[in-house]
């Protein structure tokens, strides 16, 4: 076959399975994006849209078209007002993202300040997780991850039962900074069904619970955290890190995914006994993702920004992972990238599109996100007509992967 024969080109299989772009695009208006340019560039292409989350907000979403029906109620938001949450019940499955009851965005105007995480607390996941309970579930997927809080997951065990004492009464403040206080935790009030559930903590990083990796040093900037707070914050985790170890007899903070959503990974790791997976493999479970990936010659990831902490088991490198087993090629799409090709080349992305290629002004590609990715979409297109069908694409496949076309 000649080198430019574009043999098995024109009729491929593409699944198209971007995260959403945060502050612009859910991840379905993404993939719908997505999907247009290519199929217009591509009419014969089979293109399969199946948006994806990690844990983070809109994970609830992707579950909702997948079985789950959706369950809304009335708990505490992360500081203490009522907030309407939603999750997702499938016969005894539950589904909740901790990011209904206790995420970024429902801070007031959804801006965190130095005081917010200092105080936000996740005791409305708790209430959640009980009303979950008293609708029959015994198997509890909690998505963690976009939350405003770090307070170790204090809260959800408050809301479940549990007791924080200081050394003379109950621990009067909720959230992380409050945990400077706690003495002593009496898990004799925790809600006895748990013992018969499962608790699966589907996590969007691997961070452990405190140090500089730990919730508070690498991502209580994001939810308003200054130097001091972030301090404050870190002995607070490793202070309710001895009273859990204390009242357990397990120390859990240097589990992986143990400083996830501010360190409610480690906090239903220890009190809920869950396992603590990649949110990313839980999710693409739940939504037969296998099913869409079958057969596909290409899939386009893809999220707002592609940075550092998108390799620590963010969406897109979990579903590269998963296309990379299957044999198919990834390129990516994003907002901004901030990795190097190295980098992403070693997690099975070939190529990376920015939106900012198109459009150099932050605002108007946010505001027109959905225009870029289709055009995007359609260079993807072109550059899948132009490359040799039995070699590597231009740009540099990594080397141990083997195209299946
Ligand atoms: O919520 C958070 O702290 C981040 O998303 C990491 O889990």
């Amino acid at each position: 076959m000649s080198a430019a024969a574009p043999l098995g080109r024109v009729a491929p299989r593409i699944l198209v399975a971007p995260d959403k772009f945060k502050g612009s695009l859910t991840a379905a208006q993404a993939a719908a994006a997505l999907g247009r340019g290519l199929r217009r560039r591509l009419p014969d292409a089979s293109v399969v849209e199946h948006p994806i989350a990690d844990g983070g907000e809109g994970s609830v979403d992707m579950v909702l078209g997948h079985g789950f029906r959706p369950v809304v109620c009335q708990v505490r938001g992360p500081l203490g007002d009522p907030v309407r949450a939603t999750y997702a019940l499938d016969g005894e499955t539950a589904f909740v993202e901790m990011a209904a009851a206790a995420g970024l965005g429902l801070l007031p105007g959804g801006t965190p300040d130095d005081s917010t995480a200092r105080t936000a607390s996740t005791y409305g996941v708790g209430e959640l997780i009980r009303d979950a309970l008293d609708r029959g579930a015994r198997r509890i997927v909690l998505a963690v991850g976009g939350s405003a809080t770090t307070d170790g997951g204090a809260g959800l065990a408050a809301a479940l039962g549990a007791g924080l004492r200081t050394a003379s009464g109950p621990l009067p403040a909720e959230g992380g900074a409050g945990l400077l206080d706690v003495e002593r935790l009496d898990l004799a009030g925790l809600d006895a069904r748990l013992a018969e559930a499962t608790v699966v903590v589907a996590c969007d990083v691997d961070n452990p619970l405190t140090g500089p990796s730990g919730a508070a040093a690498v991502y209580g900037p994001q939810k308003g955290a200054g130097t001091e707070t972030v301090a404050l914050l870190d002995r607070a985790l490793e202070r309710w890190a001895d009273v859990v170890a204390a009242a357990t007899g397990r120390d859990l903070r240097d589990l992986p995914g143990a400083g996830a959503a501010g360190g409610l990974g480690f906090g239903a790791a220890a009190l809920l006994g869950a396992e603590v997976r990649p949110g990313i493999d839980t999710l693409l479970e739940l939504t037969g993702f296998e099913r869409s990936l079958a057969g596909a010659d290409l899939v386009v990831v893809g999220e707002g920004s592609l940075d550092e902490q998108s390799l620590h088991g963010k969406g897109p490198v979990g579903v590269a992972a998963a296309a990379a087993r299957a044999g198919a090629r990834v390129v990516a799409v994003a907002g901004r990238s901030t990795v190097a090709a190295d980098r992403l080349h070693a997690v099975g992305i070939e190529r990376v599109h920015t939106l900012a290629e198109l459009e150099p002004d932050a605002g108007r590609s946010m505001r027109h996100a959905a225009d870029l990715l289709e055009t995007t979409a359609d260079r993807i297109a072109a550059e899948w007509l132009s490359t040799p069908s039995e070699s590597a694409p231009p740009e540099s496949a990594p080397p141990e992967r083997t195209p299946t076309r």
